[in-house]
């Protein structure tokens, strides 16, 4: 019997320091994320930033809390109901990180007779710190837990027309009665060095004005790419004007260099420029989270304001939006006529 597994990031147990720096422990401990040598790693995360930043963060995030829960899980519990009341199949979700793990999450469609398991990572570009260490950790689980499932995913969505489609819609919807001078796509940063290692051909990714936009094999695992890409087929369907569009990325952490323009000097330069009105999406992020509702929502607009910018419009994520639903629902039942895989 076939079953579908939906994995998101995963959120705090709640918004208090203890379980922000159980949270972080386990997230930045994924050697995917930081991807320094062991040592190196225990260092940084169990020496320096686990002293620091869990009272900083449990801050950030008892802003944005809900009375059910975190907004990422709230949300993508959310867009799980809604799929699972369009398809034919069980469907279950599971958190990269904290408490709903990806093992509870097969066992539970095990324990409904499931044996082909469609993985949809909810990441429309593919990041070895998203999608690779979901599918690594699910594969692993499967063989040391459920060796007679067979597992498929759903590669990176990022180019997808539908998908397109879909995310310009819902930006034009939600944009339709504002008035904004520039539209600024922020995408969760990387460092620049898991761009380079997720480089098949070795050679190409220079990280620079023309890697990104000339053809190659590297695309399919080039997060940098991925990312433009969305910002051109959204501006393309949408017909927004050269100069009133850019792409900027979020959400650095540590010293080495991330991918660039960063997000908060970005919206800096533009309330300096004399920009009054301006709007963000974000379209790395499938729901709403900590990333975009407080530093975006929050300390970008402050930012924008204290540069002399007027109205910050943030476009909420694709979360349950109708047509998502429609469009995942629709790739699930596609999938589901698909020819039985033996494990
Ligand atoms: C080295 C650190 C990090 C990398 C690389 C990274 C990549 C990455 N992350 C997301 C999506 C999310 N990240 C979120 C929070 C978050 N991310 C990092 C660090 C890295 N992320 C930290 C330390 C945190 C925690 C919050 C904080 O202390 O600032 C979230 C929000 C989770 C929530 O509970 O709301 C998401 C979602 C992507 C898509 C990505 C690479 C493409
Ligand atoms: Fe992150
Ligand atoms: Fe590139």
């Amino acid at each position: 019997m076939k079953g579908v597994l939906l994995v998101n990031l995963g959120s705090p147990d709640s918004p208090e320091p203890k379980d922000v720096k159980k949270y972080l422990g386990e997230f930045l401990m994924d050697e995917r994320v930081i991807d320094v040598p062991l040592w190196a790693r225990t260092l940084l995360v169990k020496g320096i930033i686990l002293n620091t930043r869990p009272k900083a963060s449990a801050a950030a995030y008892k802003k944005i809390w809900w009375k059910e829960g975190s907004p990422l899980i709230v949300l993508s519990e959310r867009l799980q109901d809604k799929i699972q009341d369009q398809v034919d199949l069980p469907v279950s979700l599971a958190m990269r990180y904290g408490s709903m793990t990806i093992k509870k999450g097969l066992q539970e469609l095990v324990d409904k007779g499931v044996d082909e398991v469609f993985l949809i990572p909810l990441y429309p570009q593919f990041a070895m710190a998203t999608t690779e260490t979901i599918l690594v950790l699910a594969e692993e689980i499967r063989k040391a837990h459920f060796p007679n499932i067979s597992i498929q995913d759903l590669k990176s969505f990022y180019n997808n027309t539908n998908y397109i489609n879909v995310l310009s819609n819902s930006i034009e919807k939600y944009l339709e009665s504002k008035d904004y001078e520039h539209l600024l796509f922020s995408y969760h940063g990387v460092p620049e060095r898991h761009i380079r290692k997720r480089d098949i051909t070795k050679s190409h990714c220079k990280i620079d004005g023309s890697c990104c936009v000339t053809a190659s094999p590297a695309h399919e695992f080039c997060y940098r790419h991925q990312c433009l890409e969305v910002t051109r087929l959204v501006a393309e369907k949408l017909n927004l004007k050269e100069g009133s569009f850019s792409t900027s990325f979020q959400s650095r952490l540590g010293f080495d260099p991330w991918l660039q323009p960063y997000t908060d000097r970005t919206i800096e330069r533009l309330g300096k420029q004399g920009i009054k009105k301006m709007a963000i999406v974000t379209p790395a992020f499938v729901s709403d989270c900590l990333e975009t509702l407080e530093e975006i929502a929050m300390e970008g607009e402050e930012i924008f304001h204290e540069m002399g910018g007027k109205d910050f419009t943030t476009v909420p994520c694709l979360n349950d939006d109708k047509e998502f639903v429609d469009l995942l629902s629709s790739w699930i039942t596609d999938w589901a006529k698909t020819e039985t895989v033996t494990a």
